[in-house]
């Protein structure tokens, strides 16, 4: 019922159908049992009028309403399987669309922290899961509950010392089967279903790795995790199958030999006088009926682990639709100008115990360009990219013109910044798509920004121009291109806050020197904040700060940096030396 209550929770109007799904299911199992009643009549007939057969003049009689009732069955079964599938592929829809509509307020935090291959599984798998659930286990379940309490009635109405033969053989079966369904074994089905998981995101992860696996001849060290996770699935699927092996054995073998039983009992009822032909239709009846016990047992069984697996589908959905969405206000405060402040800012990012940034505060003036360097590791990216909220800070405010960013809306926020970072993503959409990103803009608006930022000869490359769809056969962007065609996204929406994250680190010597300069043209008037390794980019920042392992260094414009002769001086003098060999080793 509990799993029930929970699907339901996605089905809207589709729950009425479900209902009536089950309905028709509770129909039809009566209809499917009463076949076995009118046969049982016919035999009745046979054996009373034997030898002279012509007599039993009502066994056709009952032979067609058997067939009846056994087509009556199916149709109202087909009916039932109908409703239930219409319910059950709305209801798994609803579930991933739910789930899909909850992952992107998630905060970017929780994609690193759970991998894609796994929250792949879980939404898809899980929807699926539930899906059969519905469509198919849950009205067998209905059916499978109005055969038992049937064939419990029936047992006893004919004969009850057969019926008690029968149902010792089935309470024997049932108790194994407590045993294979228990609490006990719902843990191990868990660990079971998170081993497959484990593995599932591993192989995922691997399967990405791979060209970098390839590069670095790493094949055995990289192939360790994947391996591991393959071992730990086989550890707990042994594990689920031993603990099943000798309570299902028990359970076939006393399910299956309930004619045993009977036999038993006819030749007990025999020796203690009661009279064979006498007792010859009941028992007739409990060897016509008895196939139905086993079937039935049998599939309850596996009803009952159908629905411990929709259990754990549901609570694994309900694992991602129950986490924390990122609060954005619905109304926001106005902002005074674009002035940036990062108020003793700390931060550790989730699930890590590590603080990365401490108590970090500066002030960024409006139109103003500021520049992050430091040594790898120390804290830039992290700092940047809590400006758009990727992550909220854990101690300390960022503020944009006086008001907290966690104070401003999505829209609001998201309209004042734009940024072009190292690791860019494209949608798989047309080029012009990927410029504008919702933007109202027109062709000339757009092949004016892609022409800002050397953009063009990608245009030219294919021979849809605009119109080339990313991802369609042929159509692949190398890693510079991407990041052109980011900075054209940002030249074309022209927020008042800039932020770029070794924004030319993929460009190839032609291209970077143009970049450099559509970039240096864009953020005039507006509030940037660059990220470089090639200190040349930077020196004609307003400010710039050197941030080692989470702290402020130092900060100050290039010249004051050069004459404090600290850290900034230190690293000015490496890059120079370093594009002095360059220069001589092509010269
Ligand atoms: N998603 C994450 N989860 C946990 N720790 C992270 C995550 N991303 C980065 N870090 C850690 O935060 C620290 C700062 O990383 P960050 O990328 O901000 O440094 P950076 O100065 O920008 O480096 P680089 O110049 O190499 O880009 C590093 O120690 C890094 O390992």
């Amino acid at each position: 019922m509990s799993v029930l209550r929970s699907l339901f929770a996605y089905a809207g109007r589709h729950k009425y159908l479900t209902m009536l799904s089950l309905l028709f299911s509770f129909i039809s199992a009566v209809f499917l049992l009463m076949p076995f009643l009118w046969i049982w009549k016919v035999v009745e007939e046979i054996l009373k009028v034997y030898p002279d057969f012509g007599q039993a003049a009502d066994a056709a009689k009952y032979g067609w309403y058997a067939l009846i009732s056994a087509a009556a069955g199916i149709l109202i079964y087909v009916a039932s399987l109908l409703c239930s599938h219409l319910a059950a592929f709305r209801i798994a829809a609803n579930m991933r669309k739910t789930a899909m509509h909850h992952v992107v307020t998630l905060p970017l935090g929780y994609f690193s922290k759970e991998g894609s291959g796994k929250l792949r599984k879980i939404i898809d798998e899980s929807a699926a899961s539930t899906e059969t659930y519905l469509a198919h286990q849950l009205p067998d379940s209905v059916q499978l509950m109005t055969t038992v309490i049937g064939v419990l009635i029936c047992l006893f109405v004919f004969n009850w010392r057969f019926g008690a033969a029968v149902l010792i053989a089935l309470i024997f079966a049932f108790l194994n089967m407590m045993k294979m369904v228990g609490k006990g074994l719902q843990e191990s089905m868990k660990a079971y279903m998170d081993a497959l998981e484990g593995m599932s995101n591993e192989a995922v992860e691997y399967i990405r790795g791979i060209p970098v696996v390839k590069t670095f001849q790493q094949t055995v060290y990289s192939f360790e995790r994947f391996y591991k996770s393959i071992k730990n699935y086989e550890k707990f699927a042994l594990g689920y199958t031993n603990q099943m092996r000798m309570p299902m054995t028990l359970f076939t073998t006393l399910i299956n030999s309930v004619f045993v039983f009977l036999i038993g009992t006819m030749a007990l009822l025999i020796a203690y006088g009661f009279d064979a032909g006498a007792l010859m239709p009941d028992f007739m009846f409990y060897v016509i009926f008895t196939p139905i016990v086993a079937v039935t047992a049998n599939k309850m069984m596996f009803a009952s682990e159908n629905n411990m697996l929709a259990k754990d589908a549901v609570q694994r959905m309900e694992g991602i639709t129950k986490e924390k969405a990122f609060q954005y206000p619905e109304k926001g405060r106005k902002i005074k100008n674009h002035d940036i402040v990062f108020d003793h800012v700390s931060f550790t990012y989730p699930g890590s115990e590590a603080e990365v940034l401490h108590d970090i505060s500066l002030e960024i003036k409006e139109s103003t360009t500021v520049a992050f360097v430091g040594k790898s590791g120390g804290g830039k990216s992290t700092l940047v990219s809590l400006i758009p909220r990727f992550y909220d800070v854990t101690e300390g405010a960022v503020l944009i013109g006086g008001v907290n960013v966690k104070n401003m809306t999505e829209e609001e926020l998201m309209d004042q910044v734009s940024f072009v970072f190292q690791d860019n993503r494209l949608l798989k959409k047309t080029l012009r798509e990927n410029i504008k990103m919702g933007l109202e803009a027109d062709d000339p608006a757009v092949l004016e920004a892609a022409k800002k930022a050397q953009c063009m000869e990608i245009l030219e490359k294919f021979p849809q121009g605009l119109d080339t769809e990313i991802g369609s056969s042929g159509v692949y962007l190398s890693g510079g291109e991407t990041q052109r065609m980011t900075l054209a996204r940002a030249i074309l929406k022209n927020a008042p806050i800039l932020l770029l994250d070794e924004a030319t680190a993929y460009a190839d010597s032609d291209n970077e020197l143009l970049m450099q300069r559509a970039i240096r043209e864009l953020s005039q008037n507006k509030t940037t904040i660059m990220i470089a390794h090639r200190l040349s980019t930077i020196v004609n920042a307003d400010c710039i700060y050197v941030i080692d392992d989470g702290r402020i260094l130092e900060a100050g414009s290039h010249k004051e940096l050069l004459k404090k002769n600290g850290e900034y001086a230190r690293m000015w003098r490496q890059y120079s030396q370093s594009v002095e060999w360059k220069a001589g080793e092509t010269a």
